[in-house]
């Protein structure tokens, strides 16, 4: 008999856990959900509720801990429970740009000890940026060249600088740096650098920062393991350079980290960033700034208990603090509302991350590695949103807009239908959507991959196909304004920007609200853009806007 137990949404009563009951194979199920009351020698689990502790997935083990405490197995059942991987901390490449940052990560990193976190590192500082300069050099620059490259010069003397002060063998990156070298000779010799070749190029950078910080830690006494993650089970699609996370990861990243710590108990110190493609098992990249989906998704994989996400700022801001300074940190967000800031161009975490943590419902907790103290943002699946108005605003530039007028079409259905099948048959996405009967007003992503400019000749073809059935404007160097928050104060919020943009000589070109019930978006002149974050930011949030908020005082609301 299969003995499966929901533990979390719905609390079964303890009576209705079976007393005893086999299992035909190893459970795998969404790891927080399920409950495997039984054997599952494949992940350690043992045969009855006493000790019933040992699955990789701890909020199980924790419910099921709490269950085999009751049942008498308490030495046993607790002591394996307080000694299972239950966090993840992500260290992004601002956290880790020096032998003095990897020093005050390790620290922080000891503080955190008592949760046993798996450690997921980027690149340090810019070397993603510099890798990929090289590349692009190296195309041109000829073999004899490559040597030269300041950007690789660069990334060999951080390196060798950070193992030299930390006081690291250097051949703990050597090899790395050698087939680095040689990498880049191909690709002048080739004279091309492909997609997969970028991917491969990048991966150095994660692969050396992890490298240096796991035996740094061995160093000082700490015991760690370094994992490439293309090694350990993440599977990707095969879309270089924005690879998406395959469902098999899950069970396969699980297995590998909880076994090993089972086995061998050190601290995993992970490569964010990366993956491999299932067909053509090369490396891959998720997408610039990728780390984070790594460390969601490791926290899904294993159940754990949370997901930190260490940056150099205190937190999701109520803006760009590029844009504008006084930008504040954001206590809470719901996933929703951290997926839709990311979605539209907020840099502080990547689009695809929050989708493993709103599946296994892990909280994610944002948190400054330059200022630990401060309590960060913390991003839940709900939150209480009765004072909350607008949580943050962001601003995505350089977009494309479109404005379609139906000619042969006017009244008669399927016009939208055939403009989207335009957009699907060019491999084109789009933001921001508004319609009426006959027109529609859409924004296009600047770069649609991320890493790729929509070029004139992609934007010229889609004209010339729209024009077939409609009337087309094309307008670049728009922006998008996406006012994030209550979109159940949606008349309190557009009534205040629309001020604020009126006050400002701003006239709107296009205004969507989604469906998703967390964002506004405006579009502006590229221009106007950054002047209307400012002056959005501060009617917002530095003047008292409780008097339209019925009820207490406005505010972000919490958990
Ligand atoms: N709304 C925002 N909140 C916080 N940071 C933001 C926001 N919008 C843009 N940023 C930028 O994102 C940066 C953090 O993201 P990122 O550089 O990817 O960090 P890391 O490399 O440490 O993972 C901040 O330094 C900040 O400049
Ligand atoms: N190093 C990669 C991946 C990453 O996530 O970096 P960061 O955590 O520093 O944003 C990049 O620069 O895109």
């Amino acid at each position: 008999m299969a003995a499966l137990l929901r533990v979390s949404g719905v609390k079964k009563p303890y009576s209705a856990i079976p007393k005893r009951a086999s299992c035909p194979r190893p459970v795998w199920s969404h790891p927080r959900l399920i409950f495997s009351v039984s054997v599952a020698p494949v992940y350690g689990l043992r045969t009855s509720l006493k000790g019933s502790c040992r699955a990789p997935y701890l909020r199980i083990s924790c419910e099921a801990g709490k269950v085999g405490i009751r049942h008498g197995a308490e030495s046993q059942g607790s002591e394996e429970i307080a000694n299972e991987l239950t966090h993840v901390m992500k260290f992004g490449g601002s956290s880790v740009a020096s032998a003095d940052r990897m020093r005050e990560v390790a620290n922080l990193i000891l503080r955190f000890r008592e949760e046993r976190p798996v450690i997921v590192l980027s690149a340090m500082g810019k070397t993603t940026n510099k890798l990929l300069i090289a590349g692009e050099k190296a195309v041109c620059c000829g073999v004899s060249y490559v040597s030269d490259l300041e950007e690789l010069a660069f990334v060999k003397d951080l390196h060798l600088r950070t193992v030299d002060e930390l006081g690291v063998e250097r051949s703990t990156i050597s090899k790395h740096l050698f087939e680095l070298e040689q990498l880049l000779n191909g690709i002048a010799m080739m004279k091309e650098l492909t997609p997969r070749t970028k991917d491969y190029l990048a991966s150095f950078g994660e692969c050396m920062a992890t490298r240096i910080f796991a035996a740094y830690l061995n160093k000082i006494g700490v015991k760690a393991r370094q994992y490439d993650a293309f090694d350990i089970g993440f599977i990707t699609t095969d879309e270089f350079t924005n690879a998406d996370i395959l469902e098999a990861t899950y069970p396969a990243v699980a297995k590998r980290l909880h076994g090993d710590w089972i086995n061998d108990p050190a601290i995993p110190i992970v490569t964010g960033f990366l993956g491999k493609g299932w067909r053509t098992s090369a490396v891959t990249t998720l997408g610039r700034g990728g780390s984070d989906l790594t460390a969601t998704t490791i926290g899904k994989a294993l159940g754990l208990e949370e997901i930190q996400v260490w940056k150099d700022v205190d937190g999701v801001l109520t803006c760009d603090p590029n844009i504008y300074p006084r930008a504040e940190p954001v206590p809470y967000l719901t996933f929703d509302e951290a997926a839709e800031l990311a979605y539209f161009g907020s840099q502080v975490l990547h689009p695809q991350s929050m989708r493993p943590a709103r599946e296994g419902d892990i909280p994610v907790r944002v948190k400054n590695s330059y200022n630990p103290k401060a309590p960060g943002t913390l991003i839940t699946r709900v939150r209480d949103m009765s004072q909350a108005v607008l949580t943050s605003i962001v601003l995505k530039r350089n977009v494309t807009m479109l404005d379609i007028v139906s000619t042969r079409m006017l009244g008669q259905f399927g016009f939208l239908a055939k403009v989207f099948s335009i957009f699907e048959e060019l491999e084109i996405s789009v933001d921001v959507v508004a319609t009426s009967e006959v027109s529609i007003s859409l924004t296009l992503d600047p770069s649609k991959l991320w890493s790729r400019e929509l070029i004139q000749q992609e934007l010229d073809h889609v004209v010339e196909e729209l024009e077939k059935i409609a009337v087309v404007n094309l307008l670049q160097h728009r922006s998008i304004i996406s006012l994030i928050g209550n979109v159940q104060r949606s008349s309190l919020i557009l009534e205040k920007a629309f001020h604020v943009l009126r006050t400002n000589g701003v006239n709107v070109q296009m205004i969507s609200q989604g469906a998703s019930k967390v964002n506004i978006s405006l579009i502006v002149n590229d221009s106007e853009a950054e002047q209307c974050v400012r002056a959005l930011h501060t009617a917002f949030f530095e003047s008292d806007i409780s008097e339209l908020v019925s009820g207490p005082k406005s505010g972000n609301g919490s958990i």
